[in-house]
């Protein structure tokens, strides 16, 4: 199987733009996108990322990747963890940092899980990146959910008063396509 062309099974604009930025960054690959309505599990990111993936590839009948994004505060375990859209959804950037009053630490880190399936039935590979940081008040415009609370570690900035070229070197979504990239090279290296 060819890997210069790929879909990207997602409902999310800024996941694919993020995508398609960082990916252009190192291979030739052209990324598509297909809106499929797929049930997320509860369970671990991981269990998560595999059952989505696993069905996106049945339903597409092909090769495809997916996203989860967690974003896991230190206080609450690693809570809201893959459940984060919807806590972003229902209490907002107020409300995110309200979770953690009464809390000292404000750490928490992002964890991105792409997931590879080869086509229906082949089980899906995974590609984790993780950045480490903190919840703060808002800062910088709020155009993709969560970006203005949450800080790197060792940077003044929050994302989103990050460029797209500062962010997207060292994202957690950053860290899992290094990964994946990888991974997709080697396989257009082994089938030439
Ligand atoms: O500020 C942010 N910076 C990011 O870098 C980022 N990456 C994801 N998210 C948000 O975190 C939730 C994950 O949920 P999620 O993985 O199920 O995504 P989704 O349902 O939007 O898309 P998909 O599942 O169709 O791919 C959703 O609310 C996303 O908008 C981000 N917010
Ligand atoms: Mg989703």
């Amino acid at each position: 199987m060819s890997v210069n062309k790929l879909t990207f099974v997602t409902g999310n604009p800024n996941k694919l733009i993020e995508t398609q930025y960082i990916l252009s960054q190192g291979i030739p690959i052209e990324i598509d996108s297909a809106d499929l309505d797929i049930p997320e599990l509860q369970g671990t990111t991981r269990e998560i990322a595999i059952a989505k993936c696993r069905r996106a590839s049945e339903l597409l009948g092909r090769a495809c990747i997916t996203e989860d994004t967690a974003l896991c505060y230190k206080a609450l375990n690693g809570l809201p963890g893959p459940y984060i859209k919807h806590f972003m959804k229902n209490l907002g950037h107020e409300g995110l940092n309200k979770l953690l009053v009464g809390f000292e630490t404000k750490e928490a880190y992002a964890l991105c899980t792409f997931a590879y399936s080869a086509g229906p039935g082949s089980e899906p590979l995974l590609f984790e990146g993780r950045t480490d940081g903190a919840i703060v008040p808002p800062r910088g415009p709020p155009l993709f959910g969560w970006d203005a609370v949450f800080q790197p570690g060792g940077f003044d900035k929050t994302y989103a008063e990050m460029s797209k070229e500062e962010k997207n070197i060292i994202s957690h979504r950053y860290r899992a396509l290094d990964k994946l990239k990888a991974y997709l090279a080697a396989l257009s290296t082994a089938q030439t």
